[in-house]
């Protein structure tokens, strides 16, 4: 609210709850404001390991963009504040918590479950791209579900304005990168439309589609986009999944087109 974007916040405003899970920076817990019995999540970095990490510019960046989006599909950042050792960042609290939970508890999602969710993806990559903001970090950990099974978004710390360049080393996996941000090269808002692409690929087979041993085998299936389906997967699922897939950003699906799709359409409730 409008209220909570101005206040002051301390520690000494939260109840503090039961912990949601942990990062490389820090832990998140439920936490519950004293006056108004509000429900959030508090994420709880440590100062020295963003200032060792240099990455504290990135966090001023996902705060300062985070104020400026409000989508169903995109989980709120109410605002944040500091003592001496930890930032804190007062989050949209989702029930259902975190997607690759339940993606490895069933191993695969049905055409059905992975439609709506691209569904959903879509839709709030497209706002987001409206405001020429990229995520680059889509993937399971960063997506979250409602108390209505709706995926949010989470987690804008590698978000940018486009178009850019990286700066910081890539950490972690590789797996849901395009070829141009692997290969070092300027990029735009069609990164996202390539990591919704490996999603999608995930939800329905399981694995991500380039996954392999090691960063040089995953950059080299990457660069050469080497996609090999399984069996079982249905034709327009396939056709959907080649069509953002596509090592030229330029020729990837645009993404409200992406609601017409002959595979959305037969499994998403709500596609046009
Ligand atoms: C697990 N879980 N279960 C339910 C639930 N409900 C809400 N939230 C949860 N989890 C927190 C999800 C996040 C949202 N935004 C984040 N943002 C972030 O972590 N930013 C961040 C961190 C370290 C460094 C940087 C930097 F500097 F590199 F930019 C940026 S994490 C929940």
């Amino acid at each position: 609210s409008a209220a909570a974007a101005g206040k002051q916040w301390s520690l000494n405003d939260f109840e503090i709850g039961k912990p949601l899970g942990r990062g490389k920076f820090g832990a998140v817990y439920l936490a519950r404001e004293k006056s108004t019995h509000y429900i959030v999540a508090l994420k709880v970095l440590q100062k020295s390991q963003l200032l060792k990490a240099g990455v504290e510019h990135q966090l001023r960046r996902e705060i300062e963009i985070q104020s400026h989006l409000r989508h169903v599909n995109i989980l709120r950042l109410y605002g944040y504040f500091f003592d001496n050792k930890r930032i804190y960042l007062i989050l949209e609290y989702s029930p259902r918590g975190e997607l690759y939970k339940h993606l490895q508890a069933k191993g695969r999602f049905g055409e059905r479950q992975s439609a709506q969710y691209i569904l959903e993806l879509s839709r709030a990559l497209g706002y987001c791209h409206t405001k020429h903001v990229i995520h680059r970090d889509i993937k399971p950990e960063n997506l979250l579900i409602g108390h209505s099974g709706e995926l949010k978004i989470a987690d804008f710390g590698w978000s940018v304005h486009a178009p850019t360049s990286r700066r910081n080393t890539l950490c972690g996996t590789l797996d849901y990168l395009p070829p141009e941000m692997v290969e070092g090269r300027e990029h735009d808002e069609q990164v996202d439309v390539w990591s919704l692409g490996v999603l999608m690929y995930e939800f329905l087979v399981g694995t991500p589609p380039f996954e392999a041993e090691g960063h040089s085998a995953t950059y080299r299936r990457i660069s050469r986009v080497d996609l090999r389906f399984p069996k079982g997967l249905s034709e327009d699922a396939k056709d959907l999944i080649f069509k953002l897939l596509q090592k030229d950003p330029r020729k990837r699906m645009a993404l409200d087109m992406i609601p017409n799709h002959p595979w959305i359409l037969r499994n998403a409730r709500g596609a046009q």
